[in-house]
């Protein structure tokens, strides 16, 4: 589970300060997906950045699974994020020379030591994951090779890695059409169930959200619960 409480972010903006996140609040528990929708400026990504430890607010406290994570050091907040959090940015950003397969093995591999065992259990956890992304049959595939949404789907496979309880997804649609966007939001649907992460999903558009188990507009930095939505 991951908690926000009392979120306050800024900026400098010049002389003043920009304020991105105004006092907002949430909780998402494991195997529930939040929708979070508002405009263009609004903080959305900000939100996202705070709840991925990415940033850490001005006040306001963040705590995943139950541990606070303000007032940690950087070297405790990135631990803790590399094994509770993933993260799924907008643009999948691949390494092009890479296959599907290493480009979830990658990060696993780098700066471990050699060891026959963990690099089995690394590609077997990887296959393991392209398959239920469905791209069993793509794993030697380099990113030129695969389509826009197939690339989104080792995005989405990569993020769970390392089997993290809080899953942030920033707008995974944005670069799809209707039918392949919604295609992502049910595999992002599903795999919050089967593996019970807390998801939190940015989207702009607004076909998707009548699915996500809670939904939330941002405006000015603010926080509000959309009731339309929310089952
Ligand atoms: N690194 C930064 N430095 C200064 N101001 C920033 C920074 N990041 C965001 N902001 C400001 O904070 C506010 C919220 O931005 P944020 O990117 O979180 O909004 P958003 O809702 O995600 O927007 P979009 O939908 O366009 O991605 C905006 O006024 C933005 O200009």
């Amino acid at each position: 589970m991951i908690s926000l409480s009392n979120i306050t972010l800024t900026f400098p903006d010049g002389d003043s300060r920009v304020t991105a996140i105004d006092n907002a609040s949430l909780e998402v528990t494991r195997g529930t997906v939040t929708g979070i929708t508002g405009p263009s400026g609004s903080g959305k990504s900000s939100l996202l950045a705070v709840a991925a430890t990415l940033i850490a607010p001005d006040s306001g406290l963040v705590s995943i699974d139950g541990v606070d994570v303000t007032g940690m050091t950087k070297v405790e907040t990135a631990r803790l994020r590399r094994e509770t959090v993933g993260v799924v940015f907008q643009q999948p950003n691949l390494l092009p020379s890479l296959t599907a397969t290493e480009q979830l093995t990658v990060m696993n591999e780098l700066g471990q030591r050699k060891s026959r065992r963990r690099h089995l259990v690394v590609q077997a956890r990887a296959a393991e994951l392209l398959d239920a992304v469905g791209l069993s049959g793509q794993r030697d595939k380099r990113p030129h090779q695969l389509s826009g949404g197939q690339r989104q789907r080792i995005n989405i496979a990569r993020a769970l890695m390392n089997d993290p309880s809080v899953l942030i997804v920033d707008e995974p649609t944005s670069a799809l059409d209707q039918e392949r966007g919604s295609a992502i939001i049910d595999l992002v649907l599903q795999l919050t169930a089967e593996r019970e992460t807390a998801t939190m999903l940015v989207t702009h558009d607004r076909s998707h959200l009548p699915r996500m188990h809670d939904v939330l507009t941002m405006t000015d930095g603010r926080l509000l619960r959309s009731l339309s939505f929310s089952q």
